[in-house]
């Protein structure tokens, strides 16, 4: 099968290279002309044969906003597009009225595998019509794992960013989770290494997990995380989980406490502690420690 992919970064360049493995026909464009095939998105869609399929693999937000606008005008009627980028699943709806009211068919894919991906496969939770979403599986079977799972249907538009959000969130508080652990064991003396303890756990234990492995690989490289800062960014994931679940009443603790540490992490000196040492010095005349 023929396919345009559209953004050759960490993952779609990756992904490229896994379709092709597979006996596909990708032509991939990427605004760095080192790594892309063509020089242009017009030159893409004439390489590709009707009906094309276009994968859309660029930041969300306005990036992806601003290719989908540029495919409605280059791509014709029967023509399909995907958006495998971490987009916002509200962004999907509208992408799917833009593009379908020119006849372009649209598929919402969310990816998992991060750099990984190119040797294990990517998991994908996708959303859209049966036809257009039918016509991809060939491209789907290329990116997914090898094993009976990974690959999702989840309902229509917008299903497989909101799954993928999900997903997001709950690695948000995995994460977490194993980073608390790994604090408090670092903390108490009685513990030799924290780093075989975690090893340890990788076989047999209620709590094995990949994120597990990968913080043993971390902490190979770096046994005390010495060479680290405390900081951790978001991509918009984790905030749009727990936007949903306000909308939806649904309680999220854990997830949204997740991300707040993160928001934690940026601060080298907190604003509320500040104003919580000030009110216990107030109340109780407690003793407050001057700034250096
Ligand atoms: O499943 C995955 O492959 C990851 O979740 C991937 O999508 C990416 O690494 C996150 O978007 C990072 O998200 P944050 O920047 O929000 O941590």
């Amino acid at each position: 099968m023929q396919l345009g992919l559209i953004g050759l970064g960490k993952m779609g360049g990756n992904m490229r290279e896994r379709i092709r493995r597979a006996g596909h026909t990708v032509v991939g464009y990427d605004r760095n002309p080192e790594v892309s095939d063509v020089a242009s998105l017009a030159e893409l869609v004439d390489k590709l044969e009707a009906p094309r399929t276009v994968w859309v693999m660029v930041p969300a937000g306005a990036a992806t906003q601003s290719v989908v606008d540029e495919l409605g005008d280059l791509l014709s009627p029967g023509d399909t597009v995907v958006d495998g980028g971490n987009s916002r699943w509200t962004d999907d709806e509208k992408h799917a009225e833009e593009l379908g009211a020119k006849g372009i068919g649209f598929v919402d894919a969310g990816v998992s595998g991060g750099v990984w991906g190119l040797k294990n496969g990517y998991a994908l939770m996708v959303g859209g019509d049966k036809e257009h979403v039918d016509r991809l599986q060939p491209i789907f079977e290329a990116l997914k794992p090898e094993g009976p799972y990974g690959y999702v249907h989840a309902g229509k538009v917008g299903a497989g960013h909101f799954s993928k959000m999900v997903h997001n969130g709950i690695e948000y508080a995995m994460m977490q989770a194993y980073a608390e652990g790994w604090e408090l064991l670092e903390k108490v003396e009685s513990v030799d290494s924290v780093r075989e303890v975690f090893r340890s756990w990788q076989e047999g234990t209620v709590i094995r997990s990949w994120l597990l492995d990968l913080a043993v690989n971390a902490l190979d490289e770096d046994e005390h995380l010495d060479k680290l800062k405390g900081y951790a960014e978001d991509s918009g994931e984790g905030r749009w989980t727990v936007e949903a679940a306000i909308n939806n009443a649904v309680p999220l603790p854990t997830i949204t406490a997740s991300l707040f540490a993160r928001f934690a992490s940026r601060q080298d000196d907190s604003p509320q502690m500040k104003m919580i040492a000030a009110l216990r010095n107030q109340f109780g005349g407690h003793a407050v420690e001057a700034k250096k």
